[in-house]
């Protein structure tokens, strides 16, 4: 049987050269790989609370509001900047080549409310930790990360764990 593994698509020298860039559409595009993934995103939270998703812009969204259904809760996105329409929080964070800025509406999140954050891909986590900075600032407890890919060379898991944050990844690859 086909692992999720199996579904990604490694596509070399994308978007710069030297770059190995896990391609996660081949993934959503076919049924079985698709609901597999869910599935066993879902699995590590069966009985746990969670009163909400958060998916992280862009691939996040995908799979945070089918993860959001499924647990019957509300999906909340975090995207890049001046992509949100209400009143925001930001928070910038670190890429390989210069910074970036992510943003929440600041009404999204209430204080206590228990959050999952999921993205599709961690490397060095910047992204998913400016994410978790802003739920927390908003007064949301996370109650995990999860994630398809970790790329445990750049470090993310390592960092997040630091943090105190539980991270769930599917599966690794090995390579930049
Ligand atoms: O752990 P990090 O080093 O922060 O990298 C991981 C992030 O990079 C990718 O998104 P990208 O920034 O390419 O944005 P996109 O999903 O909008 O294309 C990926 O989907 C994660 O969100
Ligand atoms: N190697 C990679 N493949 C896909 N998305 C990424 N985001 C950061 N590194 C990546």
């Amino acid at each position: 049987m086909k692992r999720v593994e199996d579904y990604i698509r490694t596509i070399v020298d994308f978007p710069h050269e030297g770059i190995m860039f896990r391609d996660v559409t081949t993934l959503f595009a076919d049924p079985r790989g698709f609901r597999m993934a869910i599935d066993q995103m879902l699995h590590p939270y069966a009985g746990v609370e969670i009163d909400k998703v958060v998916g992280l812009e862009a691939r996040g969204f995908i799979l945070g509001g089918a993860i959001a259904h499924q647990l019957s809760v509300g999906f909340v996105p975090i995207r890049k900047k001046g992509k949100l329409p209400g009143t925001t929080i930001s928070q910038d964070y670190k890429l390989e080549y210069g910074e970036a800025i992510v943003e929440i509406h600041d009404d999204a999140i209430q204080p206590g409310e228990k959050v999952l954050v999921v993205d599709d891909l961690l490397a060095t986590g910047g992204t998913a930790e400016a994410g978790i900075k802003l739920i927390e600032r908003l007064g949301g407890e996370i109650v995990s990360t999860a994630f398809i890919i970790d790329l445990p060379e750049l470090g993310g898991r390592k960092k997040l764990e630091a943090l105190g944050m539980e991270v769930h990844a599917l599966c690794a690859f090995e390579g930049l």
